[in-house]
């Protein structure tokens, strides 16, 4: 057995764990970095680029079909395939920021093999001991398959395996309505499958739910059927004819079968025990500080069982370093965390929605919003149609939440991230001048609608603006 002492220890190089050992290097620790599987994770290799990169070609496709400005729509030609290479063609471009050779280039010993902990300062990887002054899991996390009866004996696809397919299916069966089936779907649909979303509650049922209905209402249109509050209790079928059997009784048939109905952490095989590490159902048991219960072990990313975003993956690396470097107290916040779903028309969400701000802040809280039917720039492009909106949140004159449902909602929403991560206030918000014309506009016009009811509503302001005018010169 090969034993190597070094100062941390990173396992699992995903979108976390890869920014943690490139912070650490850079700056002068000793790295190792394990990965049991793919260099790059989850993201780069079974989820948001692939995920984003599918997604693309169907807008393609949609924009071909759909035409739109005065320009007719033809059918256009889809391959399957094609879009498939477009995607891998994607994860080859960005694979060399993440691969072995550019970390090992770096100055981090990189082992490929499964990490376990054997001891408390000690892990097993391969033939190889690594004792550590820290460590880091950063282990990510993989579909979760329910326990439905028959599920384990019918053919099914998961984020992971789904890239590898070259044709499209007749029709898709998809379990679970949240991001992940939901732009599955969208993007199925587009590229010519039939689609059926199954979920056992509410889809993007963790969104607000006027926003989620603006984007619902769009795959509809399109032609995705959305069955929701409807477990499905058997699993039957084979190869290219699938049924799912209802709690209601009703059957739905398919071809194919994605599950998507959530993540369990990758924290099963650690041998997290023989480390003194506790775990929850979610991951791995973290404080503010993402420390684990044994001191020199931190989580973080899918593995610490919070949100599960691959920027949240990089935040907590940037918090890690402070730490694991410099011994400094640091701890992790998420109300500036934004995340958004990549459907068409994109929902994004930062802090609270609106029935979560009403349940914390009660009469504290105002409402405003506007419309992205009356940006102009969206009318010049024809994307102002579908009902799309931001809506801020706000208490005490600082949003607490804001909610966008548009074109390029994923974009929008960083703007706000930068709000709440200065504490800005809405006059400063209102204060910005966005180029016109621009979608951007609309989240001035939100702020703008806060002051609306103060200024053009308000006797007070009249009187005082007659006044004054009678003694202007
Ligand atoms: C289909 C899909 C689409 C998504 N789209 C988005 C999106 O658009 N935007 C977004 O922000 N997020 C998205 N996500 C979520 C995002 O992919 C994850 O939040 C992110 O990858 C988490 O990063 P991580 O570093 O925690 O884990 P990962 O990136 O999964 O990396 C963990 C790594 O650890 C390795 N590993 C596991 N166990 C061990 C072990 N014992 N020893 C050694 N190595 C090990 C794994 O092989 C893996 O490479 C998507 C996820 C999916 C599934
Ligand atoms: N755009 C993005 O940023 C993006 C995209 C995809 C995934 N992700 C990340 O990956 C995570 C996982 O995504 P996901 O969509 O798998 O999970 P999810 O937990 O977000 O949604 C799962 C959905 O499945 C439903 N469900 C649960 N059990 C079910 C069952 N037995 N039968 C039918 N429906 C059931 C739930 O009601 C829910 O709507 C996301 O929460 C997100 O953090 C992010």
């Amino acid at each position: 057995m090969k034993k190597i002492k070094t100062d941390v220890c990173v396992i699992g190089a995903g979108s976390g764990g890869l920014s943690v050992a490139s912070g650490a290097v850079q700056m002068g620790a000793k790295v190792v970095l394990i990965e049991a599987g793919e260099m790059g994770g989850d993201c780069l290799n079974y989820g948001c680029v692939p995920s984003k990169a599918l997604l693309s070609a169907a807008k393609q496709a949609h924009v071909i079909r759909e035409g739109g400005a005065g320009i007719a729509g033809v059918t256009p030609q889809v391959d399957y395939a094609a879009a498939m290479d477009h995607v891998q063609s994607a994860i080859a471009t960005i694979a060399p920021h993440d691969s072995q050779e550019r970390f090992e280039g770096l100055g981090c010993t990189v082992i490929r093999a499964h990490a376990r902990f054997i001891s408390p300062r000690t892990v097993q990887a391969g033939d190889t001991e690594i004792t550590a002054r820290r460590f880091v899991i950063a282990t990510g996390s993989r579909a979760f398959i329910p326990p439905i009866d028959g599920l384990k004996n019918t053919p099914f696809l998961t984020n992971e395996t789904l890239w590898a397919q070259r044709s499209a299916p007749k029709h898709l069966l998809i379990l679970g309505g949240g991001p992940i089936g939901m732009e599955m779907a969208q993007a199925h649909r587009r590229l010519g499958s039939d689609v059926t979303v199954v979920d056992a509650g509410k889809a993007l049922g963790r969104d607000d739910p006027e926003a989620a209905e603006v984007v619902k209402a769009t795959l509809r249109n399109e032609g995705v059927s959305i069955i929701e509050d409807a477990p499905v209790i058997r699993v039957s079928g084979g190869a290219g004819d699938i049924q799912l059997h209802l709690k209601d009784g009703q059957t739905l048939s398919g071809t194919d079968l994605l599950v998507a109905v959530g993540r369990v952490a990758n924290t099963d095989s650690l041998d997290a025990e023989k480390a003194r590490i506790d775990l929850t159902s979610k991951g791995v048991k973290v404080d503010a500080a993402l420390r684990s219960s044994n001191r020199r072990v931190y989580a973080i990313g899918d593995a610490a069982g919070g949100m599960q975003f691959t920027h949240v993956a990089g935040y907590h690396a940037g918090v890690l370093i402070r730490a694991l470097l410099f011994g400094l107290p640091a701890k992790a916040a998420s109300h500036h965390i934004p995340r958004a779903t990549y459907t068409d028309p994109e929902l994004a969400q930062i802090g609270m929605t609106e029935s979560e701000a009403r349940e914390a802040h009660g009469n504290a809280l105002t409402v405003t919003r506007a419309e992205i039917s009356g940006n102009d720039r969206a009318i010049a492009t024809g994307r102002s149609a579908g009902g799309g909106f931001i809506k801020v949140m706000i208490v005490k004159k600082r949003p607490v939440g804001v909610t966008i449902v548009g074109p390029d909602a994923g974009e929008l929403i960083s703007f706000w991230a930068l709000v709440a991560a200065s504490g800005l206030k809405m006059g400063q918000i209102a204060g910005m001048v966005a180029p016109y014309p621009t979608l951007m506009e609309v989240n001035k016009r939100a702020a703008g609608a806060y002051f609306t009811p103060k200024l053009f509503e308000s006797p007070r302001v009249k009187t005082v603006v007659k006044l004054v005018q009678r003694f202007l010169p």
